[in-house]
């Protein structure tokens, strides 16, 4: 068995970064661009009001009277000057005229006819935003990265209408087992549900993957193969379940006549043992044990960071913090224990007290996975742990 890092690193080893496409600004939500991106232009592209009131001069003109000369609005520009004693009207977002220095918020004056008094004594702001405080041109931002929203609008922003992102990569996700049947479906009454490949799916899409469930590969050579095959354009191919050491566990005997590499089996990490990594012709191939919370936490911890990985965004564990512990832990075996946790109030950390790897329940109260480092002592209520939210 091999520790949890070095199963990741073997996993990054063998992935190479898929390739690239253009995408319209609208279609690259949670896509990863690959290329920095350029401004094309300053943001504010000329020094803008900030709030609508009046743009005047308080330096050269510290009257309590002007005189209103035009107005300023959002893409309608004032085209004169400012001069001693006069005011343009103005509303956010409009161009400051040249001679003014700032602008008094409507709240602040009182208007009669062209006549504005100031009711306050001193300007107390400027509310004028200079050009180029977002950004200015020639201003890049950096690849690579995530889109999120707000990066969309930034992008938007520095007038680019595309952006060069990864390729999303394809996912197919296997199930395996003659006890198997869809949901939806009549089970006999030695059958479940297929529940994990809904979970790891969804986790795929959120990672920004392509994601397709494959048919249930049944317990025999020649089911696992037919399901396998289809999935031979697949970047990713994540099998579930048939990972362990019984007689109908096939995954890794029929992957291997398959012709495909094996950089490990089995993982010093509970739950997740029987995990299995290598490459299957073009595609990356996970071999995930069966039991529902081990394929969601081998896909927390390793598909996750693989997908990453192959979108260009580094080699990287999933992000980690501390909290403090609710309650005392007895010392942990060999394996590192990635248990079922609740966040509480002034950061504290609770493991959930069953910890069977086969509950979904227990999965859905936990908003963490607590880290119990193999070998690890007993710990005490208040020590500080690391753990991962999921
Ligand atoms: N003698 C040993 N037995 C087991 C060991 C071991 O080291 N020695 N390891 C145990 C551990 S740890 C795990 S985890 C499981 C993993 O086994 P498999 O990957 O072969 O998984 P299966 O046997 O196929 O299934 C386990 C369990 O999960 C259910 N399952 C399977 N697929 C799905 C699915 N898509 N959706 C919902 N539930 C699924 C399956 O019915 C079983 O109940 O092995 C231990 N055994
Ligand atoms: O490691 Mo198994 O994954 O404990 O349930």
């Amino acid at each position: 068995m091999i520790s949890v890092e070095e199963a990741l690193t073997h996993v990054f080893a063998l992935i190479t970064p898929l390739g690239t496409e253009q995408v319209a600004l609208a279609q690259a939500s949670g896509r990863v661009l690959r290329a920095p991106v350029t401004a094309q232009r300053d943001q504010p592209p000329f020094a803008a009001a900030a709030m609508d009131g009046y743009a005047l001069s308080a330096a050269t003109s510290p009257q309590t009277s002007y005189r209103v000369i035009g107005e300023a609005a959002a893409g309608h520009a004032f085209a004169g000057r400012v001069g001693t004693g006069e005011a343009v009207r103005i509303f956010t977002g409009a161009p400051v005229p040249e001679g003014a220095d700032c602008v008094v918020i409507q709240e602040d004056v009182t208007r009669d006819g062209d006549t504005i008094t100031l009711t306050e004594d001193r300007v107390a702001a400027r509310h004028i935003r200079p050009q180029g405080t977002d950004f200015s041109a020639g201003d890049q931002i950096s690849a690579p990265r995530r889109l999120r929203p707000s990066e969309l609008a930034w992008l938007a922003a520095m007038n680019c209408a595309n952006a060069h992102v990864s390729r999303r990569p394809d996912v197919a996700i296997i199930a395996t087992g003659d006890e198997l049947v869809m949901p939806g479906e009549d089970p006999k009454p030695d059958q479940i549900i297929a529940s994990n490949a809904f979970a790891l799916k969804a986790m795929a899409e959120a990672e920004g993957a392509r994601a397709r469930i494959l048919p249930i590969a049944r317990d025999n050579e020649a089911s696992l193969r037919a399901v396998l095959d289809l999935a031979a354009d697949a970047d990713m191919i994540v099998t579930i379940g048939g990972a362990s050491v019984g007689d109908h566990d096939l995954v890794g005997p029929v992957t291997h006549a398959m012709g495909a590499s094996r950089a490990f089996y089995k993982v010093a990490m509970r739950p997740g043992k029987p995990l299995m990594a290598g490459r299957l012709e073009g595609a990356l191939l996970l071999g995930l044990p069966g039991n529902p919370v081990s394929s969601i936490v081998c896909g927390h911890l390793f598909m996750r960071p693989a997908l990453r990985a192959m979108q260009g965004l580094g080699a990287y564990p999933m992000h980690s913090a501390t909290a403090t512990l609710a309650c005392d832990l007895p010392a942990n075996g060999p394996r590192t224990h990635y248990m079922r946790a609740t966040l509480g109030p002034g950061g504290t950390i609770a493991p959930h007290p069953d910890q069977d790897s086969a509950l979904l329940g227990v999965l859905c109260q936990a908003d963490a996975l607590l880290i119990h480092p193999a070998g690890d002592g007993a710990r005490k209520a208040g020590e500080q742990m690391r753990y991962i939210l999921v």
